[in-house]
């Protein structure tokens, strides 16, 4: 793999189906979500990600599928290995497919959590060689030891972390560029599992980052005091409206899949 094809950023989106307006929820009530609307905040998040550099490569529309926009769920790339996940909720097991023919075709090596194993994308956190995994949601101990046997010869610190507040562990925390791990105190079972690195921040979507390279990050806009935060620490904020997405208990995060070091 030449140096330059592994600095291609990348990142995996995929429109929503017709039927998004169906999706899953879990934790709280369904309200209507306005298909067209969300098709607009969708492509916003794409523009968003485009102006911060990244190529967006699409995967095939999955048009019964109501939550395949939430492709970061079917998936865990780790350098050129791609872990393809078994959902937690079997409805969304058809959507993975996409995902593995598209990351195929562009060199990745896929290996796959097996039943009865499940893991979900949306709850592994990566940051550094530390792979931090939410158990107990759609996520079960046999979908994370899977994930471990997978990533662990790979240099991977793999971490089983409490989870059942909200739908995925990325729905709870993710990490800012230095490391720190941003967290809604209400919805994050067990902060002190991230002991100093753990930063407190004042709006659920405020604990939703994704990163886009260097100083810049990107989240939701409806959480400006969080975003007056990270702007305070030195870091760009890009803010996207996606409300939409947030009815079916989605967040920037799950909207991509980013590929640092896609080959080809
Ligand atoms: C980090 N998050 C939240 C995700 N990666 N995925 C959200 C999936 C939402 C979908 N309605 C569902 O219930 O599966």
């Amino acid at each position: 793999m030449e140096d330059r094809e592994m600095t291609i950023p990348r990142a995996l989106v995929r429109r929503p189906s017709p039927r998004l307006p169906e999706g899953l929820v879990t934790h709280i009530d369904r309200s209507p979500v306005d298909l067209d609307l969300a098709v607009r905040q969708w492509e916003g998040y794409a523009a968003a990600l485009q102006d911060a550099g990244w190529t967006t490569v699409e995967v095939e529309p999955a048009e019964d599928c109501p939550d395949s926009v939430f492709v970061e769920d079917t998936v865990v790339v780790y350098g050129s290995v791609a872990v393809l996940a078994n959902p937690g909720a079997p409805e969304r097991r058809p959507e993975v497919a996409g995902t593995a023919e598209v990351l195929e075709e562009h060199g990745y090596t896929l290996v796959e959590i097996e039943a009865p194993g499940t893991l979900d994308g949306g709850d592994v956190l990566k940051h550094g060689g530390t792979v931090w995994v939410g158990v107990g949601g759609r996520t079960d101990v046999e979908g994370a030891s899977q994930l471990r046997a997978h990533l662990e010869p790979l240099g991977a610190d793999v971490r089983t972390v409490p989870q059942t507040r909200v739908l995925h562990l990325k729905s709870a925390v993710t990490a800012l560029p230095d490391g720190t791990v941003v967290g809604h105190e209400p919805l994050v079972q067990d902060p002190s599992v991230w002991g100093e690195r753990f930063l407190a921040v004042p709006e659920e979507s405020g604990a939703h980052v994704v990163l886009l390279g260097g100083d810049r990050v990107l989240m939701a806009a409806d959480a400006p005091r969080s975003a007056r935060r990270f702007r305070e620490r030195g870091l760009e904020v890009v803010e996207v409206d996606i409300s939409e997405f947030e009815k079916l208990e989605g967040c920037v995060t799950c909207l991509s899949v980013r590929l640092r070091s896609l080959p080809g």
